[in-house]
């Protein structure tokens, strides 16, 4: 590889002051231009063999979430309503004219609690139908299930294209405001040709992680979007992208195929229950019986521990109602769960009871573990099937 650089100004744009970087191996040119504003593009070859042949395209999708929420107070952070549209957002920023043209739309408008199966569709349809006419996708959502949205979108979309998520953890009245810096920093990443290949990315706080992992680790301060034992996959300084490693995507991904999105309108119900301790076994009869569960997730104490008593309770009842699978999460930040601690259940003589439909939900959290269980039934997959998939993420 050969580096030559250049600071001649080219007559056509006289009075832009810029620097060329020319990087060279026999397949792949790539031509980095360094803007007075100090934001690069690069115009070349990309390694998949496409290229950009003028700035970036990047479209910004709003959803709503804090981001675009106004306060009563510039001191309050929590509380407050949403407000804003994303022209307000996008107003909000510094001009981004030399990294990338930049188009924008309102596809929903909401705090991110209220974003269910009906949510995720349109913001899915609409992504397809802009993908193949942007260089990267923008989402601006609330973070409260910002996680969840980036697991079933990383699980629907196959691009090598960029989708970058963000939000704010403080609304646009309140003092010292993180949504602007965010959004701005989504977009130069989303622009960026190294964010290709790397799946659904999440840009908070100067830090990139993946959104099939990361999870919101605290309720109101900046610094919440964490995947402990994953980490990020890079981080925003200046005006500069760096990541920390070649463009990978997240191990054990499977992408489900949205051919009849009308199915998608009614997911199948999958609630979670969260254990504790002297958890009353009734709820589970109720959310089995009478909310007509087809699968269940257990935030279990640990590594997929819960009440002796529990297990035979669930493994009797899941096997009365068509063998539903259970999956068993946890309700612990960091860590998984090993296929070697599901329940083995035995009757009173001893003897081992089949309970095949436990899973073990690896590293995925009792969320991402909902979605992925969901598009799994809405796939019609059969126990063995769902058990394969969620050994992908090392479990099963
Ligand atoms: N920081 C946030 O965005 C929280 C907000 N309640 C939401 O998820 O929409």
């Amino acid at each position: 590889m050969t580096t030559q650089k250049s600071s001649e100004i080219p007559k056509t744009a006289e009075d832009a002051n810029y620097e060329i970087d020319v990087q060279e191996d026999s397949d792949h040119p790539i031509f980095k231009i360094k803007y007075r504003s100090n934001s690069v593009i690069s115009i070349g070859a990309l390694s998949d063999g496409s290229s950009y042949e003028n700035l970036p395209t990047v479209k910004v999708l709003g959803t709503g979430g804090t981001i675009a929420s106004k306060g009563t107070s510039s001191h309050q952070t929590a509380g407050y309503e949403v407000d804003l549209t994303i022209e307000d957002l996008i107003q909000s920023i510094p001009d981004l004219s030399t990294t990338c043209n930049l188009q924008y739309e309102q596809v929903l408008n909401l705090d991110s609690k209220d974003i269910g199966t009906s949510e995720l569709l349109t913001l899915y349809q609409k992504i397809q139908e802009d993908l193949p006419k942007y260089d990267g996708i923008v989402i601006t959502h609330g973070t409260d299930t910002m996680e969840e949205t980036s697991f079933f979108l990383q699980s629907t979309l196959r691009t090598s294209k960029p989708i970058v998520m963000c939000g704010s953890m403080r609304p646009s009245t309140a003092i010292s405001s993180d949504g602007p810096m965010n959004l701005y920093q989504a977009i130069v990443i989303a622009a960026h040709r190294d964010s290709r290949g790397r799946g659904v990315l999440v840009a908070l706080n100067d830090r990139i992680g993946a959104g099939f992992y990361i999870t919101k680790s605290n309720a109101n301060s900046l610094d919440t979007f964490k995947s402990i034992g994953q980490g990020y996959v890079g981080s925003f300084v200046n005006n500069e992208v760096h990541y920390f490693f070649p463009a990978a995507r997240p191990l054990g991904i499977t992408y489900f195929k949205l051919s009849n999105p009308s199915v998608l309108a009614d997911l199948p119900e999958v609630p979670i229950i969260f254990a504790h301790q002297g958890l009353n076994n009734k709820i589970i009869e109720l959310t089995i019986k009478e909310l007509g569960a087809k699968g269940l997730v257990f935030a279990t104490m640990g590594a997929g521990s819960m009440a002796k008593g529990t297990n035979e309770f669930v493994c009797k009842l899941s096997k009365q109602y068509s063998n539903i699978p259970i999956i068993y999460s946890k309700r612990s930040m960091d860590g998984m769960v090993p296929v070697g601690s599901l329940p083995k259940i035995s009757d009173e003589t001893g003897k081992p009871i089949d309970y095949n439909n436990a899973i073990a939900s690896g590293y995925l959290n009792p969320q991402k573990s909902r979605i992925l269980l969901q598009l799994c039934l809405s796939d019609g997959m059969e126990i063995n099937e769902i058990k394969r998939i969620f050994k992908g993420v090392y479990g099963g």
